[in-house]
Order: structure tokens, then C-alpha cells, then sequence
């Protein structure tokens, strides 16, 4: 296609200066039907569309050309192109391929032939008013890519082919990016890359399903969710719900509610905002955060129980620290009763602001999101906090049971059996231990010592606690006999100390 355009250019040249005389030769109606001629005409020689894409427009940086850029990227690692670019920017993880200046690369689409080309062009000093700006070693570039189609494919390549490449650009950009977490709650000299409410670091967390050590059918449950969801933008149209869902997960500490934050992540690919309640000064406050946030990400408040009192009052930073006051307070709240009361309460976080983070009419300020509460005690939430709707999924991270205890064997010591397995499995029906603890006894401290030494850790670390626990139930229980026999001794010296009362006023 390249090596014919000269020489259609130069027959276009002769054509364009017949067609100039005959503007000035005759009237407007002949110069009408010759316009239409002429078109014809040009068509037959030249039956080309050019659409460029500049680096640049108005000083602004263009997103469908770094779009473009990427797309074509992929498309010439395929294609054979022979001057390639590469390139690794600091937010990426992998390095990006693209076109050299003046390289050529087809594609097709829909039976749609399409050239793409490279172009540079290196400005004159005194062509920008930026250039003074610069360093005098550094001359000003006009990057720019030119898209060449048969005329008769225009309605497919500007309504659907442009936008195909844009999207796919946009993913590819997605995939290729460093995921982040992001955090409210930094000290002010906490290293940091962003601006405004949030603090962002690059998210490397190892964990996965795959390394999650849980019932195998409830961690497929949870992937084929994960997976609904995030295909499901037509759904959510069409049902007109935002695009977001809501997770809780709930169980004892160290049983995987962190790690399976970060499998979730990983999973989706999303960047993680980890919301600090306690560091929220107000609703409005908690706004902004919101809207701060981006698409494609996944929103966490972990232990929220500890993080924001019921009643709306705030609570102390610490979490361990609830008073048997709060709890009494918890467990008189009501959502629905505060809302009203709580929306006078200015300059506050209360927890109607906190249902109007979750799904209120500005939580659909951003698409294909994920919020995330984590708690140690589900009976401690208000109702109004994680129904459904708010936290569409219940998920339970309880003590290792046998099949988890696989997914850890495999994953610390790289096996699926051993003759120690029908032991540990004994064990684990009768005794609660996390997988954190689980984990913990089979780390290969001494490499030298083998899976074995571990598993005899591990049956040695559950039999001493299904011992504590032996004790520590046969001690209740002698105290709540203790406590009876009390309760008993109590009750008959009340009853004879009320039938002497009786007698004395006879
Ligand atoms: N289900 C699990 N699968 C794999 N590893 C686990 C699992 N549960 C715990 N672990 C290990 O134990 C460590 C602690 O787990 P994690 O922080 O996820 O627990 P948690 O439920 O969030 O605890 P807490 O309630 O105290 O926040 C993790 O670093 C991980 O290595
Ligand atoms: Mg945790």
C-alpha cells in the first residue's frame, strides 16, 4: 500500500489543478456536477481514508494514542514487524513493545484491511512555545500514528474498530500495570508516590486461591462469584444495579481473612484501598474518600466491629480496647432507629454515613467495585450493616480442618500425603487450631529435617492443645458445678430466712 502512494500523489497533483481551472472557468451548477464527478474520480485513484492520532492535543496528553500504542504493541510482536520499541515505565510490571518511527504494521477486523504507520516528526526551535522550557539537548518530538482504510470500511473503523483498539488497549494497560494498595490512615512522613486523601504503594501480596488453605468447595463458590462478577457489567445494566458487590468475612483471628483480601486482589487484578474508619473525621469526610477512589478496585474496612461505634459515637483507636459499656451499646443499637437521629449529628462519622459509603446514591461514582468488612464477630454488627444487598456474601474463615490442612502441607512442605496424614486428620476433627498455627509448626525452619519433623511438630503442637482444651473444659465445668452448688445454697437460705420472716409476722 506504502509504495504506490507517490505515484497516486502525483497523478492526484495533476487532477487537483484541472479541477482549479474548471473552478474558475465555469458557473456554479457545472461546477456542481463536476464536483461530483471529481469525487468519483479521486475515488477510483485513491479510494483511501487516512485518520492520524497525534501523541498530543492542545497541549493535553491524548489517551487513545497511548491506547493505540499498546494495542499495536501486541498486534507487531505477532505481525513481524521489524523495528520495534521497548520501553518499561516505573508503574509497569512487564516492559511494553511498540512500533519505531516509520514502521508499518497491518491489521484486519471484521474483513476490514487496515495499515497502520509510525511517525516522529522533530520540531523547529521556534515552533512551540513549550520548546524554550526544555533542555537545549532535548528537541521537541511530534509522535503521532496514521490509520489507512479502504473507504468503504469507514462506518466499521470509526463505530466499532476504533473502539475494539481502545478497549483493548485499555486492558492490556490494565493487566501490564502494578497493582497498588492504597491507605487513609499514613503518618506525614510515610514514604509515598500519591496525591490527595489516599497514600498508594505498589501491592505485591504472594497470596492466592491457590495458596489459601480453606474448604476446596467454598473457595470454588467464592471464584465462580468472583468470576460472575466481574463479566457481569451487561448484567448489572440490565437489572439496573451498580456495579459493585460486598463480601464479609468473618471467623476467629488468624483463620485467612487478611490473606483472602489479598487472593481477591490477586484474582482481579484490582488495587486494594484500605480504609482506616478511626482516621475518618466526618461523613463528608468519608465522601470524598469515595470518590477519590477508582473503578476496578476493592474497597476494605477491616475489623469493623472495632472500627466505628454503632450508637455513631466514635470509638477509641485502639481495637482491643471495646469496654463492656460498648458492647452493652452495640447490642441496643439499631440502625434504622439512628439514621435519623445520626444525619443531624454534624461533624461526625456515623454509621448512616457509613451505609451511604456502601450503597448509597454515591457509591456508584466509580464501576466494578468490591467492599470488603472483615470481623472477628459477626453477632457484634448491626443487621443494617451487612444485609444483603450491602454484603451480598457471608463467607465463614473457620479453624483448619482437614482439606485446608492439604492445601498447607502441599504448599509449605510440596506434599499431598503421608503416612502421618490419617493422625493429623484425627486430630484436627477434635481440636480447633487456625491455619495461621497450622502453618506456623510447618515452616522448614532446618531444611535438612524434612516434612516429617514438621508433621511431628504439628501432632505434637494439636495433642498439647486438645489437652488445654480437655482442661480447660473439665475447669468449667467444675465451675459451673462450684457456681450451682452456690446458686443452690443461696436459694435455700433465702427461702428459710423468708419463711422465718413469714412466722415473725404472724
Ligand atoms: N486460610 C489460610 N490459608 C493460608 N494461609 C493462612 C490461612 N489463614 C492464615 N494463614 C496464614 O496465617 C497468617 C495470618 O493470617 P491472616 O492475617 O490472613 O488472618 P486473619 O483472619 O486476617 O486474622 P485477624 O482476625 O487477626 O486479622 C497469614 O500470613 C497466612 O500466612
Ligand atoms: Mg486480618
Amino acid at each position: 500500500m506504502g509504495a504506490s502512494l507517490t505515484e497516486v500523489g502525483s497523478r492526484l497533483a495533476g487532477l487537483m489543478f484541472i479541477w482549479g481551472t474548471i473552478q474558475q472557468l465555469f458557473p456554479y451548477t457545472i461546477r456542481k456536477r463536476f464536483e461530483s464527478l471529481w469525487h468519483r474520480v479521486e475515488n477510483y485513484f485513491y479510494p483511501y481514508v487516512q485518520i492520524t492520532i497525534d501523541e498530543f492535543t492542545n497541549g493535553k496528553s491524548n489517551e487513545i494514542y497511548s491506547q493505540v500504542n499498546t494495542y499495536l504493541g501486541t498486534k507487531s510482536v505477532n505481525k513481524y514487524a521489524k523495528f520495534l520499541k521497548v520501553e518499561k515505565s516505573k508503574n509497569s510490571k512487564s516492559f511494553a513493545v511498540s512500533l519505531d518511527e516509520g514502521e508499518e504494521i497491518t491489521d484486519e477486523f471484521q474483513g476490514a484491511k487496515l495499515c497502520w504507520r509510525s511517525h516522529k516528526e522533530t520540531m523547529p526551535d521556534d515552533s512551540t512555545g513549550h520548546r524554550s522550557r526544555r533542555s537545549n539537548s532535548v528537541p521537541m518530538e511530534k509522535k503521532s500514528y496514521t490509520i489507512t482504510f479502504n473507504q468503504r470500511h469507514r462506518e466499521i473503523v470509526t463505530g466499532k474498530y476504533l473502539k475494539h483498539v481502545m478497549e483493548e488497549g485499555k486492558s492490556i494497560q490494565f493487566q501490564n500495570r502494578k497493582q497498588k494498595i492504597y491507605s487513609n490512615n499514613c503518618s506525614e512522613d510515610w514514604y509515598w508516590y500519591g496525591k490527595g486523601m489516599w497514600r498508594d504503594i505498589n501491592f505485591e501480596h504472594p497470596a492466592t486461591f491457590d495458596t489459601l488453605a480453606m474448604d476446596p468447595k467454598k473457595k470454588e463458590e467464592i471464584i465462580n462469584d468472583l468470576v460472575a462478577f466481574s463479566k457481569g457489567k451487561d448484567y448489572y445494566s440490565k437489572v439496573g444495579k451498580a456495579w459493585k458487590r460486598g463480601y464479609l468475612l468473618y471467623g476467629p483471628p488468624g483463620t485467612g481473612k487478611s490473606t483472602m483480601i489479598a487472593a481477591i486482589a490477586n484474582f482481579l487484578n484490582y488495587d486494594i484501598y484500605d480504609l482506616e474508619l478511626t482516621s475518618v473525621k466526618d461523613n463528608s469526610g468519608l465522601k470524598k474518600l469515595l470518590m477519590e477512589t477508582t473503578s476496578k478496585s476493592i474497597i476494605v474496612i477491616e475489623d469493623i466491629d472495632c472500627s466505628i461505634d454503632l450508637t455513631g459515637k466514635r470509638k477509641k483507636k485502639k481495637k482491643k480496647e471495646t469496654t463492656s459499656e460498648d458492647q452493652e451499646e452495640d447490642s441496643d443499637s439499631s440502625a434504622e432507629k439512628e439514621s435519623s437521629t445520626e444525619n443531624k449529628e454534624s461533624g461526625k462519622l456515623t454509621l448512616s454515613g457509613l451505609l451511604n459509603f456502601i450503597d448509597g446514591i454515591w457509591s456508584a461514582c466509580g464501576q466494578e467495585r468490591v467492599i470488603i468488612f472483615t470481623t472477628n464477630h459477626k453477632d457484634k454488627l448491626d443487621p443494617a450493616l451487612i444485609r444483603r444487598g450491602r454484603m451480598d456474601m457471608h463467607i465463614e474463615m473457620s479453624y483448619c480442618k482437614y482439606e485446608a490442612f492439604k492445601v498447607l502441607a502441599k504448599n509449605y512442605l510440596d506434599i499431598e500425603t503421608h503416612t502421618l496424614f490419617p493422625q493429623i486428620q484425627g486430630l484436627l476433627e477434635e481440636v480447633n487450631m487456625s491455619p495461621c498455627d497450622v502453618a506456623e509448626n510447618l515452616m522448614l525452619k532446618n531444611t535438612s529435617g524434612g516434612p516429617q519433623i514438621c508433621l511431628d511438630k504439628l501432632i505434637q503442637a494439636l495433642k498439647e492443645a486438645k489437652e488445654k482444651a480437655n482442661k480447660d473444659s473439665k475447669e468449667a465445668k467444675e465451675k459451673a458445678k462450684q457456681n450451682s452448688k452456690k446458686i443452690k445454697l443461696f436459694s435455700t437460705k433465702l427461702v428459710r430466712s423468708f419463711g422465718s420472716l413469714q412466722k415473725l409476722f404472724k
